[in-house]
Parts: C-alpha cells; structure tokens; sequence
C-alpha cells in the first residue's frame, strides 16, 4: 500500500504521434498540495486528466488513493472533487439550481447554503449561470468541486478571470481544506499563487518536469540578482564586469537600469565583492546608483531561465 495520496512514475502521453507528456515523475502525501507550473502547452492539463481517470497512462504508472484512477473511476469519483480549466455549466439554470443539481450526486455533501458562502456566492443563489461574470463561474466552478467533500481535489487554474480580492478569497479557502486534510494538485500561470499556496511544485517545459521541490529549493543555486538605475547619459559601457559577465541593460523613463546575476552570491561572498566594485566604480565616475538592491533568485527568475534556455 502506497503511502502517497498521487503517485506519478514515468508518465508518458501522446496525441497522435505528439508525445505531450515525456515521463514524468511525482508524488503528492496526503494533506499536501502539489502545484504544477509551465509554459502554455507543457502538458499540465494532460497529466491531471489521466489522474482524474478521464484517460488511461499511455505508459507509466498513475495512482490515486491507491488505485488506478482510469479503471477504479467509478468507486474513485465520489472521493475526488474535480475543476476543469473549462466548466461545462449550463447556463438556464440558476446558481442554487446548479449546485443543488451537484449536491444529488454525493452521498455527504456540503449544504447548497454553505457551498455557495465558502466562495461567496450566496448573494447569487438566484441568478441565471449565464448572467454570471468569469470570475463568478470559476467561483461556482469551486463549489461545484468541493460540494462532495473531496478527499482529493484537481484544480486546473482555477484563480483565472478573478478579480484580487475573489484571487485572495480563494487561496483562504484553498488553506482551509489543506488544514482539513484535502490534498490538493493545482495547476495555475500564477507564480504567487503557487508560492503562497504550495508545500512543494515542480516547473514543466515541453511535456517534461524540469525542476521540483519546495520554492526555496527550486530557487537554490539560481544565484543573487543585483539591480539598480543610473541618470540618464551615463557612459554605462564604462559599467565594470561583475562576476565575469557583462550587465543586462534595460531603459526605464529615460534612465538606464542595469541588472546581474551573480551565479552562487552569499555564502561565499561573489555578490558582496560585485557589490564592492560596483560602488567603487560609481564613485570614481560621481554616478548614483539609484534604487540598488541585491536580492536572491525568485521562482520568476527560475522559470524565465527554464523557459528562455530551451
Ligand atoms: N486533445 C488533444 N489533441 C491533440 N493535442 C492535444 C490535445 N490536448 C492537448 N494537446 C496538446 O498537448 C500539449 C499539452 O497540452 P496541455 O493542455 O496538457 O498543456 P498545459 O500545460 O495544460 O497548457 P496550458 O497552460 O496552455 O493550459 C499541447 O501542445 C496541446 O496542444
């Protein structure tokens, strides 16, 4: 018996002769949540329709709860709570309707009531789906998910189209069910998104997973960024090599804004040294360094620098 909730070893899945997902491994436990980033394409969404059982592993081996979740999808359904990245809502009905619609097919589920306040709908229950905005649909979308009871839920990007404060509700609510105990596999293009909400994530590219771990692993060994701006007509092609590499210049409102990246920074003192000759070399020339700052490596660097270097 498996002790992880999802269990993903070697998936491979292809769409005629486009192989869009190339072997993938990874394991959610209970209680966890496990969020996939990627570029458009990086076969995000096929992963997570073959753990929802909507097709079988093409090769590889896929568990959920500890069964297959193509073979066992009928007894696997009412445990698992699904979010496509598009709903099939139907528009006549009302959203009371919809969501009483859904609570029929379980067997414990939420009351229409409490459904529809967790994602702050109640003063829609009697509106038309079709009159709904978005945001609103990806919220309904979300009760329509969690109405069961899941012990596991499938979220395919489900913050797109909200609006910052519907954003911030449901990330509240998606800690809410983690601290119950509901694992959770998400799927999103928002990097805070995964950053606050994830116990670990893993970066696809290509129908591969090209890095994993926890956020401040995945950001290790991606070095220190140093920034600043310089007035403008400043000779910058007098500006000194950090670490060996030439700055990235950039001009923001007419002022030259130059940016490093010191490979391995602190602990062993390349970014304090880069740092050091940078001032030294402003003094020299009378230039301010405006705005300078030194920061490590975030998940948005990380993922540029996948997603740019192949
Ligand atoms: N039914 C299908 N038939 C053929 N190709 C498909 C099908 N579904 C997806 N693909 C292709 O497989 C690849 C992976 O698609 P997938 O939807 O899994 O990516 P994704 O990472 O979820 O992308 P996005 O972030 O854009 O939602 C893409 O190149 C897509 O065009």
């Amino acid at each position: 018996m498996s002790t992880q909730t999802i269990e993903v070893d070697g998936l491979r899945q292809r769409y005629g002769d486009f192989e869009a997902v190339r072997g993938i491994d990874f394991s959610v436990g209970g209680g966890q949540l496990f969020a996939l980033l990627g570029t458009n394409g990086a076969g995000k969404t096929t992963t997570m329709e073959v753990l929802e059982g909507f097709r079988p592993a093409a090769s590889g081996t896929v568990r959920l709860l500890d069964a297959d979740p193509y073979r066992n999808r009928k007894a696997l359904r009412p445990r698992v709570g699904i979010m496509l990245q598009e709903s099939g809502l139907i528009g006549d009905l009302t959203v009371a309707e919809t969501v009483s619609l859904w609570r029929d097919l379980h067997v414990n589920p939420l009351s229409r009531d409490e459904a529809l306040k967790r994602v702050d709908l109640a003063d829609k229950a009697g509106t038309a789906v079709r009159q709904l905005s978005g945001g609103q649909k990806r919220r309904l979308d979300l009760a329509l998910a969690i109405v069961g009871r899941p012990e596991v839920l499938f979220l395919d990007e489900p913050t797109t189209g909200m609006d910052p404060e519907a954003r911030i509700a449901t990330w509240k609510l998606i800690q809410e069910l983690v601290a119950g105990g509901t694992t959770v596999l998400l799927t999103t293009h928002y990097l805070e998104e995964a950053e606050r909400l994830a116990d670990r994530i893993a970066i696809m590219h290509r129908g591969e997973i090209r890095i994993a771990g926890t956020v401040p692993e995945v950001v290790a060994g991606h070095g220190d960024r140093i920034a600043f701006r310089v007035p403008a007509h400043t000779p910058i092609d007098t500006l000194p090599r950090l670490d060996g590499l030439p700055p990235e210049i950039a001009v923001t409102d007419g002022h030259p804004a130059a940016r490093w990246t010191v490979i391995q920074g602190d602990p062993d003192g390349r970014a304090h040294r880069a740092v050091a000759t940078l001032v030294a070399w402003a003094a020299a020339q009378n230039v301010t360094l405006d705005r300078l700052s030194v920061r490590p490596a975030s998940l948005e660097d990380v993922f540029l620098s996948i997603v740019e270097n192949q």
